[in-house]
Formats: C-alpha cells, structure tokens, sequence
C-alpha cells in the first residue's frame, strides 16, 4: 500500500489502481483503504469510486484505445503510468460530466508526481492524452469492427473474450450481451435484515435516517439494497441489526431451509454470511458448524456471529475434500458453498473478469470432490445444498450431475422461492440481468436412505 495520504479522488483512483497492479489487491478493498484515509466527502468519494471501478471494468476498451493513440507499446509502459493512462482515457471517452483539459492536466500531474516518471515519460502521456481528448472532441475515435457479436461484446464491455463464447454457448447471445453490461453497471450494496433483532421496515427506516437510499428487493422483503452511503459504518450493521449480503446468497440459505433445533454443517463458510442466515432462521436454537480451511477466516465467522448475537455458530478447522469419520450421518443440513470461479460476481469485484481461465479449469474436480465428501455427513432424510457464485455450467449443473448419477441415495428437491419461481429439478442459476442479485448456482437435494 502506498504510505501518503491521498487528498484528491483521482489520488485514491490512482492509489487504488496502483495497488491492484502491484499487491495484486482487490479494488474494492484498496479502494476503502484509501478512502478511508482521504476523508472527502460524499460527492468526491462518489468520483473517487467510479473512477476507480469504471478503469477497471473497462480495462480492456480502455487498452484497445490506447494502442491507438500510444507510440509506445503497452507492455513497455511501466504499471503505474498504464494505470494512470487508462483512468485518463476512461475520464475522456467514456465520462461525459469531466471537461477534458481536467481529465488531461490531472493525468498528466499523477504520472509526473507519482508514476516514477522522468521528463519524456511526462510529455508521452500529456500526448497520448491530448490526442485522445482531440479524437474524443471530434468524433474521430476509432470505431470498434469486429469479426463477430462475441468479440464485439468481449471488445465493448471489455470482458476476455473466452469468456464471452463461454457465456455465449450456454445463455445465447442476448442474454450474454445483457449479462457483460449489468457486469458493468453499478451494483447497489445488498444488506440482510437480522429477523432476529428487527423488522425490514425498522432496518429500512433507521438506515434511510442515516441518509442511505433503501429499496427493498422486490422477491425478498429482508433484502434491502442501499445506495450513496457505506451500509457497513453504520451504527446498524455495527449492531448487528443488518449484515452485509447479497440476495442470492441469501437464498442459498432459504433454500437450505434449517429449523429452530436443526444441526447444520456449513463446509466451507468464511466469511459466514450463509451460516449467519442459517443460524437466523434456527433462532439461535440447535448448531451451525462453520468450517473453513483458513484459520484466520474463521475468525472473521466468529466476529460475525457475536456482532449479530448467534449463539449457535461454532467453528471448525476442517478440509472440506477429507472426511471427518465423527461426523458421518450427523447434520440435518449440509451447505457446500464451494470455492468457484466468482465470474458471478464481477458487477462487485470487476477484476475477476481477468482470472487465468488455465486456473480456473481445474475447480470442477475440486467442487465435486467436496460434494461427495460432505454429502457423507448428511443423515437419512437430510437435506444437502451445493451452491457457487460463478454462472458456468461445468461448474455447477455438470458437478451436481455427476454427483447424483454417483449417488444414487441423493435425488433433486422440488423448491420455490419469488426469486426465481418454482425449480423442479431443485437447481437455479441466477443472473443480474434477469433476477437482479449476483449471479449464482444453488442445487437443493435430499438424502432418501
Ligand atoms: C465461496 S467462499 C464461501 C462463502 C461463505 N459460504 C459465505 O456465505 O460467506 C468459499 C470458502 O471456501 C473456503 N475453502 C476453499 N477450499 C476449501 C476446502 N478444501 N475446505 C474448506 N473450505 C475451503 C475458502 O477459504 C472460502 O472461504
């Protein structure tokens, strides 16, 4: 992280941007990290974020334009310049409330002051700039020709494009298309009501005399999505009368469907937000057991818990692919929200788009051998829930197949929710497009003997 306080929105999008490049840090927790040290007010900070995710999300139009105007090829820009490039060009094509004089001058100061820059890297980005604030003025940018709808998608909302024929394959061109633009739209922050400490309207209220705008989501009334604020200073998250979570997450747990009494085993669980849930819905009464592999994870599952007075959560170190012989027939409900690809969530964390797809390949065999694993701790009669927050199928339908063929003492559970409808065959994918939440697998399924 980079010492100096920044003072400015375009020093936290630079600082942020740095950080991604160099410390491989998420955007949004480089990004919370400088804001929080700049301490500007809601209308800057607001600049300071688009700045920040709108670079991001349109990394690769971005880059494409850059070769445009750029004398120099991109690999041969040092990262901070390249960062610093990009959020210019962002700022001159794709912004319309920024003059463009503002956009070049102050690009060109953060390359000067903090892009280890000498003189001619300094007058190299002041002309790419100019020629790029030039074509933007006059309507001269190049225009984007492409083979196909699936590069031409992959090009405009800067998404790989094997990703884009991933999509295209299983959802048809329309929908992939509808898909990579909610990708880039901004994503409200999803609050879940803690039933347990207040009602919706209570939490709706208390927050929208915070100065947040609050609209609960349509199908799930504990849902509340919040905007021009940060839900998670607030004194009711602080509380615990509110949590930080998405609507389809929070049907992961609806689906799971726990009682008061219940004994449930949640096999990979950090940060805990489905355990939270889960152990809302029992009332604090029977057990969650929240497993991770990472201890300092579970930590943060404990924190949860005890800001939102759950009793009923432990937790456990625990290799969900490695069978734990005592806990064999045990639970009443077991989750397994496997570690997945998250191309699901890319509207909340943007640079996911940018996963090596080689590293990602590999995820289906460790999903199903987790599911086959902690389908062991299920009792007779149970119910066993597999869910992810990636929308490709060979992570998801195809694991859970596969799974069902092996298993025959496992079959696929009817379910309904106004999320999604009626799912007779107990899975849904959900898509921001369509269900307005992350995108997001669930499979419901039933122990029989
Ligand atoms: C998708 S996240 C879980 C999110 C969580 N269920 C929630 O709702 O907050 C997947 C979690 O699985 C953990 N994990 C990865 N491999 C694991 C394994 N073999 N056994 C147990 N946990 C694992 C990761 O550390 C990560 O915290």
């Amino acid at each position: 992280m980079i010492d100096k306080r920044p003072k400015t929105p375009r020093e936290v999008a630079a600082f942020s941007l740095f950080s991604m490049a160099e410390e491989a840090a998420w955007s949004d927790g480089a990004l919370h990290h400088y804001l929080s040290r700049a301490g500007l007010d809601s209308r800057d900070a607001a600049l300071a974020s688009r700045l920040t995710y709108g670079t991001v999300q349109n990394q690769i139009l971005l880059d494409w334009y850059l070769r445009h105007f750029s004398s120099v090829r991109l690999k041969k820009i040092a990262p901070r310049v390249l960062a610093c490039l990009r959020m210019g060009l962002y700022q001159l094509i794709l912004m319309d409330k920024i003059p463009a004089h503002a956009a070049v001058a102050e690009t060109v100061a953060l390359v000067k002051h903090y892009g280890h820059a000498n003189d001619r890297t300094v007058a190299f980005a002041n002309a790419v700039l100019r020629n790029a604030a030039n074509a933007a003025q006059n309507g001269s940018l190049p225009r984007l020709n492409c083979p196909d709808k699936e590069s031409y998608y992959a090009l405009q909302y800067s998404h790989p494009e094997w990703l884009v024929r991933l999509l295209s394959e299983q959802y048809g061109q329309k929908l992939t298309q509808k898909i990579c633009q909610a990708d880039n739209a901004d994503a409200p922050i999803s609050v879940r009501v803690n039933t347990m400490k207040c009602t919706p309207a209570e939490a709706q209220a208390e927050l929208e005399a915070a100065g947040l705008t609050v609209q609960p989501h349509e199908a799930f009334p504990e849902i509340l999505l919040c905007s021009g604020g940060d839900a998670a200073a607030l004194p009711a998250f602080i509380e615990g009368r509110v949590t930080v979570q998405d609507a389809a997450s929070a049907l992961a747990a609806a689906v799971a469907d726990p009682k008061p009494g219940s004994t449930v085993l949640d096999c990979c669980a950090a940060p805990g937000g489905k355990s939270f849930a889960m152990a809302e819905k029992m009332q604090g009464k029977g057990s969650v057991t929240s497993c991770d592999i990472y201890e300092h994870k579970l930590k943060r599952i404990r924190e949860g818990a005890a800001r939102l007075g759950l009793p009923n959560i432990r937790t456990e170190l625990q290799d969900a692919s490695v069978c734990r012989e005592e806990w064999k027939d045990s639970a009443d409900v077991v989750l397994c929200d496997v570690p997945c690809s998250g191309l699901g969530i890319i509207r909340k964390k943007p640079e996911i788009r940018f996963k090596n797809p080689d590293e990602i390949r590999t995820l289906p065999e460790i999903q199903a051998r987790i599911l086959a694993n902690c389908a062991q701790y299920v009792k007779k009669g149970g119910t066993l829930v597999y869910s992810t927050c990636t929308i490709l199928q060979r992570e998801n339908e195809d694991v859970v197949r596969a799974f069902l063929t092996e298993n025959p003492e496992f079959e696929a559970v009817s379910w309904t929710h106004p999320v999604c409808g009626e799912r007779a065959d107990g899975m849904v994918t959900l898509l921001p497009p369509v269900h307005n939440t992350d995108g997001f697998f669930i499979a419901k399924m039933h122990r029989k003997v």
